[in-house]
């Protein structure tokens, strides 16, 4: 049995003055293996929020079941509740509370206490006990990430939910997250993280890439980037403003996007011949400095296909 099992999710919000639906999950199925360390990965508005609020009991969907821990999160959420940890998108702390009181507050919460569950968080909280007596509200956005994670942890769950837990927090502080989750991930919790970062895709076992609330494509993200179609190129020049739009111009181009300092390119058909006519195409158009390589795909570049895909 899955750590958590999601089977034909549905939900739509309304919207009261213009009356249209969103939907936010659109028919939704994929499972978790006890111990798996799992990533919904998309942009803002792709439906992860909604489906950890599900997951989490705190909303209902409108169509589907799913469980958490064996638990059904309708009929079953008040054991889910007492099982799994939550770590919202926007912080959960209070802002009033020391770092220390945040901590007591949740563990009291959950009929525990600090000392008890010392173990799991001990790691995380040693980096944060200097400040124990600052407020939550006058924390660093690191620190802050930190704390919130010991709370979600203080009753030691079964099943761990994170919802962008690195948005908003810089470089290291990120690096050192990913560390953590790594370590928590040896201690048997299961973990179900969501985040927009593609770079963090990569850190998970498995992932599932969501777009408007459709999953695109769920696997290792080895399996991800190994099931990218066709060759992808990148593609450079003294002026890539104009670069873009030339090769959005192109008709054998079927897809062109910036990508750091190139533009990567994929072609409607593969020929031996696509990277000299593109070299003489540009050249045409007047740019200098043209560099066009092969290279291999990221998890960012296989997402982009998949919803040029979906589009079409
Ligand atoms: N309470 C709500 N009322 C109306 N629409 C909502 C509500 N909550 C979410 N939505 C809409 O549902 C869709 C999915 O939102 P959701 O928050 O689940 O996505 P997300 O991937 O977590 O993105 P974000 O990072 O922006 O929260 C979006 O189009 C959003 O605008």
């Amino acid at each position: 049995m899955g750590a958590v099992t999601v089977t034909n999710i549905t939900k739509t919000y309304g919207d009261a003055t213009t009356n249209e639906q969103v939907i936010a999950l659109d028919n939704v199925s994929f499972s978790v293996e006890p111990g798996e360390l799992f990533g919904l990965i998309g942009p803002d508005g792709a439906g992860k929020t909604s489906m950890f609020r599900i997951l989490t009991t705190v909303l209902l969907a409108d169509k589907g079941q799913a469980r958490v821990d064996g638990f059904d999160v309708v009929n079953d959420f008040q054991a889910i509740r007492n099982t799994v940890g939550y770590m919202p998108g926007r912080f959960s702390l209070y802002q009033d509370l020391t770092i220390e009181e945040n901590l007591n507050f949740f563990a009291t919460l959950f009929g525990t206490t600090m000392q008890q569950n010392y173990a799991l968080i001990k790691d995380i909280y040693e980096q944060i006990e200097p400040f124990k007596k600052r407020r939550a509200g006058k924390l660093s956005g690191g620190m802050k990430q930190k704390l919130a994670l010991c709370c979600a942890l203080i009753h030691k769950p079964t099943v761990l939910f994170l919802d962008e837990p690195t948005t908003g927090v810089d470089v290291v502080s990120r690096r050192e997250f990913w560390e953590m989750l790594k370590r928590l991930k040896q201690q048997g919790i299961t973990i179900l993280v969501s985040t927009p970062y593609m770079d963090e895709a990569t850190l998970c076992e498995r992932i599932a890439l969501m777009q408007n609330g459709k999953i695109l494509s769920i696997d290792t993200p080895d399996n991800i980037i190994n099931t990218y179609p066709g060759k992808l190129f990148a593609v450079k020049a003294d002026s890539i403003p104009h670069l873009l739009s030339d090769m959005r111009a192109y008709v054998p181009v079927r897809s062109s996007y910036a990508f750091g300092e190139y533009i990567h390119v994929t072609f409607k058909q593969d020929t031996d011949t696509n990277v000299a006519d593109l070299t003489d195409y540009l050249a045409q158009k007047g740019h200098g400095g043209i560099a066009i390589k092969s290279i291999t795909p990221t998890i960012e570049d296989r997402f982009i296909n998949l919803m040029t895909n979906q589009a079409d």
